[in-house]
């Protein structure tokens, strides 16, 4: 942080929480506000094993004190003060000012998350982040506060990516308040209603997230915009002091430190090209959607960030939405597009970077317009993995993947169950058919079968032919099955499985929670039987459609 400014109108203390418009400056202090009477419900053992934390740390006073949000007694080198950034908003490629109380997006930024250290564990910097500790100036109106039912999707959702293998902010702890609640809208039990419909009081909760930085595209285009706008003198050296920073935090390993500032835009641009669409294509393959891909959701370092209305779906819809307010623009397929949106605004924000300097101009321009290029081509190898093949070069690998998408809509596979099955390379379609949900009716269930087994039939021959490629060194099946359930999980956080887990936390159970840490942060592995019966099944039909479970409106 030492090398960023802060905003100049601050006060020094941190204790400012009225929203107001931030002009300048790159952060604003402020102090989280605890929630009251702390309890501890989960950490994050892997990461604390990681960062060489004791596991005892997380029940411990001190951690627990910082961690529910009050750090007036953090020991030095700590300082007493934490911080939140501003940023802006573009949707699919549009900025928006209007968001904020002042219609300016001046007011807009981390409304509720603050972060409250950077530490140097083991060589790797961390900057720590509290979600859910209080109003701060950017908090348009809000509570600052974060329920426990989203603090748990959340601080579950993060470990459980991490271990599908997806670039993703880490979690570090959860705690919950026992005697602080707020009102929110929710969905009344079983309802199929769009929106929720009743206000519920939840208790608060803090979850503590863990990333290099957390910058987003959007911080990018915050400072580009006062560029643009010619909003204050230094304007243009703050864009530049930000990209430096996060070059330094994110991308020390593949940019060098002795280029020129334009120079570094270009490699900037390219790695992170090549981290958001290999992110996406991750996404993709594990069944995710992020529901709201706006470019201040969008890390700038290129890994998964805000957990709001996020979803794995059951199903294999390329619609997949599981926010009603997320449109078709946000659904799992189209997320390659919304990616594709928010780097366009990320390269519009380094461009002043590079005014007169025309070779890295172009250079820029032609990393930008290979963006859907790039992207293709992370799609088309992440369907050849699942599919166990080693690339989809020839029309019949396009038919073929073609073909399975048509199929499996028209049947209702589920995602996970069916790509599972398929990597045990079976003898034939039987144990494909636990995946389907719909299977038809009479005569049909003969129609769909045969589909499927030309279908099968023609996977097959291609997977032998591509085992047989490298004629000095032929693939077994065995072990393209061995490769393939590295690619294709076994156990996915279905929301349908994390409701039971916040619902039995608002009694104060948290078994279930502590369940699903085990069980979703080994996602590819067998596990016991017991696991297997209750988490590797098809979505129960009384469960479709119904809201809090198929769809959200809000997240907070
Ligand atoms: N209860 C709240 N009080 C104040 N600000 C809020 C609250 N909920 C959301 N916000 C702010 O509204 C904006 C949009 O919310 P969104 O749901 O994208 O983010 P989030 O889930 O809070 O945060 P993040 O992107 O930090 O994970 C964010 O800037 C967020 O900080
Ligand atoms: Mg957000």
């Amino acid at each position: 942080m030492d090398t960023l400014n802060c905003d100049p109108d601050a006060t020094e203390n941190g204790n400012d929480y009225e929203p107001r418009q931030v002009f300048s400056g790159h952060y604003v202090p402020v102090n989280p506000t605890p929630i009251k009477d702390p309890e501890y419900i989960a950490h994050s053992k892997l990461f604390f094993s990681e960062l060489g934390f004791q596991d005892a740390m997380a029940e411990s006073t001190d951690f627990v004190r910082l961690f529910s949000g009050d750090i007036s007694q953090v020991p030095e080198p700590i300082r007493k003060v934490g911080w939140s950034t501003g940023y802006a908003l573009s949707i699919y490629g549009v900025e928006f000012t209007h968001q904020c109380p002042f219609q300016t997006g001046n007011g807009y930024g981390d409304g509720r998350a603050i972060s409250v250290l950077e530490s140097v564990i083991n060589g790797q910097r961390w900057e720590m982040q509290l979600k859910g500790g209080g109003r701060t100036p950017y908090c348009r109106g809000g509570d600052g506060r974060a329920v426990l039912r989203s603090s748990i999707r959340e601080f579950l959702a993060q470990e459980h990516m991490y271990a599908l293998g997806v670039c993703t902010s880490r979690s570090l702890s959860l705690y919950v308040s026992k005697t602080e609640t707020v009102k929110r809208q929710w969905y009344s039990e079983g309802t199929r209603s769009e929106h929720p419909d009743m206000l519920i009081s939840e208790a608060v909760a803090i979850s503590t997230r863990v990333a290099p930085s957390f910058i987003r595209v959007g911080q990018l285009e915050l400072f580009a915009r006062r560029t643009r706008e010619n909003d204050h003198p230094n304007a243009i050296q703050e864009l530049e002091k930000i990209v430096l920073h996060l070059i330094d935090r994110e991308y020390g390993d593949v940019v060098d430190s002795q280029l020129t500032t334009p120079e570094k835009v270009v490699l900037l641009a390219r790695e992170f090209r090549h981290r958001l669409t290999s992110l996406i294509a991750n996404w993709i393959r594990v069944g995710f959607c992020q529901g709201n891909f706006n470019s201040d959701n969008c890390a700038a370092g290129g890994y998964t960030l805000d957990y709001g209305p996020f979803g794995f779906c059951d199903v294999f819809n390329p619609q997949y939405q599981p926010w009603t307010g997320g449109g078709n623009h946000y659904s799992f397929m189209n997320q390659p597009k919304a990616a594709q949106s928010n780097f366009d605004m990320f390269c519009s924000a380094l461009r002043p970077l590079l005014a007169s300097q025309q070779e890295q101009s172009l250079a820029l321009d032609e990393i930008q317009s290979g963006f859907s290029t790039v992207m293709h081509t992370e799609m088309q190898n992440m369907w050849a993995a699942k599919l166990g093949l080693s690339t989809l070069n020839s029309d019949s690998h396009m038919t073929l993947l073609n073909e399975l998408q048509t199929l499996m809509i028209q049947t209702s596979v589920d995602y996970t169950i069916f790509f599972r099955e398929l990597s045990s390379i079976p003898d034939d379609i039987r144990p494909l058919k636990k995946s389907f949900y719909n299977s038809g009716h009479g005569s049909d269930t003969h129609q769909v079968d045969t589909r499927w087994i030309e279908w099968f039939v023609k996977w097959k021959m291609l997977l032998n032919l591509d085992c047989d490629a490298n004629a000095i060194k032929p693939r077994t099946l065995a072990e393209v099955s061995r490769q393939m359930k590295l690619v294709n999980p076994k156990y996915i956080l279905r929301e349908w499985f994390v409701m039971p887990a916040y619902q039995q936390a608002t009694a104060g159970n948290y078994t279930l929670i502590r369940e699903l840490q085990e069980v979703m942060t080994q996602p590819y592995s067998e596990q016991s039987k017991d696991v297997e019966d209750k988490y590797y099944r098809l979505k129960p039909r009384e469960l479709f459609k119904v809201g809090g479970i198929s769809h959200l409106s809000c997240s907070s």
